[in-house]
């Protein structure tokens, strides 16, 4: 069966605040939603709308054409796996995992066939018997986890299941979550503050933030054109570049004027420019990870690229990723991601040259700090 989440122009208010301001989305089949957003933007708040533990003030949120939340037990097919909600401190492991499956009237052996598969993937078998109480942080999450895998769910909630896990029990708990997706097959979504380690799971990645969702889309695309400047902060490590530029009419297109460089973008770009007022000038946003280096031969030979003359203020290096801080023109610092490139000269005060790619470049409005597109995107 096609499974299908459709959230609709939602609101949720506490008193005074804001918790959810008109939010819609909509999801598919086998999408795994990764939902990223700093602490009290609203992702708990949609987790319990979806879950039916709270309901909307106005909106409606359809599960498979089911209202959740108004029809009597249109969230039972939602599994809600945090550490915040449904742990059951004083029964064993064992108990919670198959509290879901007894609620149902399983037999005994089907329940348990169940639960030690469950046990048995996330190495929990050796833990069955203990109690809550007595477990680790990262050993609540994984029982969590596996209290969700024998739910036969439609919609697959996972509320920073992964806080305060060491990396190794980390990725394991990862690769858990994203086996319980494989396995069910129903759409599943990811809230966390922190997207970065998540991304390789996801399909989609939405961001929210006081309450509205910023921006949904492909992670690639979300990456590489985000849809305001909050979005490309939030998401780029290390600091996504921003440098001021001015922007002038030529017969050829518009001369984009930085500090230290500039480029010609086509006459396509007349409609999204239009809309910045006289001399107000544009936000050039350069993800560090787009800058090359000019001695990397295959650049020097590629067309269209900018090169840009450049010194190194400071260099980082991290398991084969060097991170340097370069001054460009008079006043304008760039952060610069380079892998693999090596070299004995590399270190603060030389000299060297970058490229950079004009469509690379993300064009953003100065004051609203939302996003510039050509109109072919
Ligand atoms: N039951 C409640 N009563 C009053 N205010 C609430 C309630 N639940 C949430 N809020 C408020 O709604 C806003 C959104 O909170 P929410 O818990 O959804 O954020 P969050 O993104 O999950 O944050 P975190 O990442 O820290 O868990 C916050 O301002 C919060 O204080």
């Amino acid at each position: 069966m096609m499974n299908m989440l459709d959230v609709q122009d939602v609101v949720k208010c506490f008193g005074t605040t804001i918790a959810l301001d008109h939010t819609s989305f909509s999801l598919h089949n086998n999408d795994f939603l990764v939902l990223a957003g700093p602490s009290n933007s609203g992702k708990t708040t949609l987790f319990r709308l979806l879950s039916g533990l709270e309901r909307p003030d106005s909106g409606a949120i359809l599960l498979n054409g089911v209202n959740i939340g108004e029809r009597e037990g249109g969230a039972r097919k939602v599994a809600l796996v945090s550490h915040k909600y449904g742990v059951a401190y004083k029964l064993s492991v064992y108990d919670n995992i198959a509290q879901s499956l007894r609620f149902r009237r399983q037999s005994k052996k089907m329940v348990d066939q169940q639960v030690q598969s469950a046990l048995e993937i996330l190495e929990l078998q050796h833990l069955q018997k203990m109690h809550m109480r007595q477990l680790s942080g990262g050993e609540i999450q994984r029982v969590m986890i596996a209290k969700a895998m024998v739910r036969d769910a439609d919609l697959y909630l996972f509320d920073e299941p992964l806080a305060q896990l060491d990396p190794h029990t980390h990725h394991r708990a990862q690769q858990a979550i994203q086996m319980v997706h494989r396995l069910k097959g129903a759409i599943s979504i990811y809230a966390t503050q922190h997207p970065t380690s998540a991304l390789t799971i996801a399909t989609r990645l939405a961001l929210i933030h006081q309450g509205r969702i910023q921006q949904i889309g492909a992670p690639e695309e979300v990456l590489r054109r985000p849809a305001n400047l909050f979005v490309a902060e939030y998401l780029h490590q290390p600091r996504f570049n921003q440098v001021p530029a001015s922007v002038h009419a030529t017969d050829t297109g518009y001369l984009i004027q930085a500090d230290g460089f500039s480029f010609i973008l086509p006459p396509a770009w007349q409609a999204p420019l239009a809309q910045l007022a006289n001399q107000a000038g544009v936000i050039l946003g350069i993800r560090p990870n787009t800058i090359l280096s000019t001695w990397t031969p295959s650049l020097l030979d590629a067309s269209g690229y900018i090169h840009i003359p450049t010194q190194i203020t400071h260099i980082d290096h991290l398991m084969g990723k060097w991170t340097m801080q370069l001054r460009v023109g008079q006043q304008t610092n760039l952060v610069a991601e380079l892998k693999d490139i090596y070299h004995p000269s590399l270190q603060a005060g030389t000299h060297i040259e970058i490229g950079l790619h004009p469509d690379d470049i993300c064009l953003f409005h100065p004051t609203t700090r939302t996003l510039l597109l050509p109109p072919s995107g």
